[in-house]
């Protein structure tokens, strides 16, 4: 009945988690694979707003019925506030269409089936290199995909010049699928100017921007990291915004994220808002509800918001010490390399230009674990396990 069927090669960022799991060599071991923030002792952390939120949840009990398609108000005005900004006139305006989703993952796979639903000629443009599952997402929801230039090795910085001139060849309704900040895999952001003429260009291409922000605080801090898609905002341009909560309130099994969308009128929001509720029903029916309750506590309650933005800025500081410390450590053993894009790059993610050939010996020899690709998740390291991994990098550079 299924012979036809083709084996799953398996996912090249979650299957790390595995192999980990399953590495059973007693000494020392590093995962440097898979995007999750760990805390100095290594552990995933429960921040304290969480705590305060899930007190109240358990507090008295409640009732676990079906949240509405779209998740609660509070989740949504949460969302919007983020991306958009408090009592913004976008907001005001009715003008934002905003779903809760199945984290940051969910609101791509809703956009996408949206896109392609309502944009059929569209095709999707991703970075190159971009995180794997927005190609396997948007390929899935039926959207050819295309990547533009991105990242320059040569530079460790952006081929700025080639993926303007690339946008300037896509066609009316073509999505981009744009990082606000903290890019993944390669922590390599565009410039506030830069920002400006790509938004520029695709306003006068009539392309799609689709801004996928996982890492919201992990970059300069919640406002500044939201700069391209106020811009966007700013510029008239309809933008579609998937966000993910995580990261950064780390509840990655809970599934909390959003996609929003912002179109020229409320009246076209409205109905965009409808077919999106409908792309919901069809794919997973509602959200969960403990996520949602718990976004919408911690975000609505003015001293739990301060005490979250306070707690990921702390999580932000951890991992820029970090790459300040494996960069010295590697400086120190390899000196005639230069190793300064670590502190150059941004959010959780270091790209190491590690060939695959010297990660699978990082993995086979020392037991650090990273993304194929070179993908370095940072905030992996800590002081008991700097060095260690200083001195495996160095080898595998020898
Ligand atoms: C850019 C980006 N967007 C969306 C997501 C999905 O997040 P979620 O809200 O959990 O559905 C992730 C997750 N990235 C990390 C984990 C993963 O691959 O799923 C990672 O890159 O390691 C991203 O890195």
């Amino acid at each position: 009945m299924f012979t036809h069927v083709t084996p799953y090669a398996g996912d090249p960022i979650l299957g790390l988690m595995d192999k980990f799991a399953n590495d059973d060599r007693t000494d020392i071991k590093v995962n440097l694979g898979v995007g999750v923030y760990y805390t100095e002792d290594g552990k995933l952390p429960v921040l304290e707003c969480v705590k305060t939120a899930e007190a109240k949840i358990a507090n008295p009990p409640r009732p676990r019925g079906y949240l509405p398609m779209d998740g609660l108000a509070g989740y949504k005005k949460a969302c919007q506030e983020l991306l958009f900004g408090k009592d913004t006139a976008v907001i005001k305006e009715g003008r934002v269409a905003t779903i809760a989703t199945l984290g940051g993952s969910g609101a791509l796979k809703v956009g996408a089936d949206f896109i392609h639903e309502w944009f059929p000629t569209a095709k999707c443009y991703v970075s190159d290199p971009t995180w794997g599952n927005h190609i396997s997402i948007f390929e899935g929801a039926g959207l050819q995909v295309g990547k533009y230039p991105y990242y320059d090795p040569a530079t460790i910085g952006v081929k700025f010049d080639e993926m303007c001139a690339f946008f300037e060849t896509l066609n009316e309704n073509d999505v981009v699928l744009l990082h606000p900040c903290c890019h993944n895999p390669t922590g390599v952001d565009l410039s506030r100017e830069q920002w400006e003429v790509v938004l520029d260009i695709v306003k006068r291409k009539k392309l799609i921007p689709f801004m996928d922000i996982a890492y919201q605080g992990f970059g300069d801090d919640m406002d500044a990291d939201a700069f391209a898609i106020r811009l966007a905002v700013e510029k008239g341009l309809t933008v579609f915004v998937s966000n993910s909560f995580s990261k950064n309130l780390s509840l990655y099994g809970e599934r909390v994220g959003g996609l929003s969308v912002v179109a020229p009128t409320k009246a076209e929001a409205d109905t965009v808002l409808g077919q999106l509720k409908f792309t919901v029903r069809r794919i997973y029916s509602s959200p969960p509800s403990h996520g949602n309750a718990v976004v919408d506590i911690v975000m609505n309650d003015e001293a739990l918001f301060e005490q979250w933005v306070d707690e990921v800025y702390q999580m932000r500081d951890r991992i820029r010490d970090m790459r300040a410390k494996l960069q010295a450590a590697l400086q120190q053993r390899l000196p005639e390399r230069d190793f300064g894009y670590f502190t150059k790059q941004r959010g959780m993610f270091s790209f190491t230009g590690l060939t695959a050939a010297q990660v699978a010996r990082l993995r086979e020899e020392f037991a650090v674990y990273m993304v194929d690709n070179g993908r370095m998740c940072v905030a992996g390291l800590n002081n008991a396990n700097v060095e260690y991994v200083a001195n495996a990098i160095a080898e595998v550079l020898k």
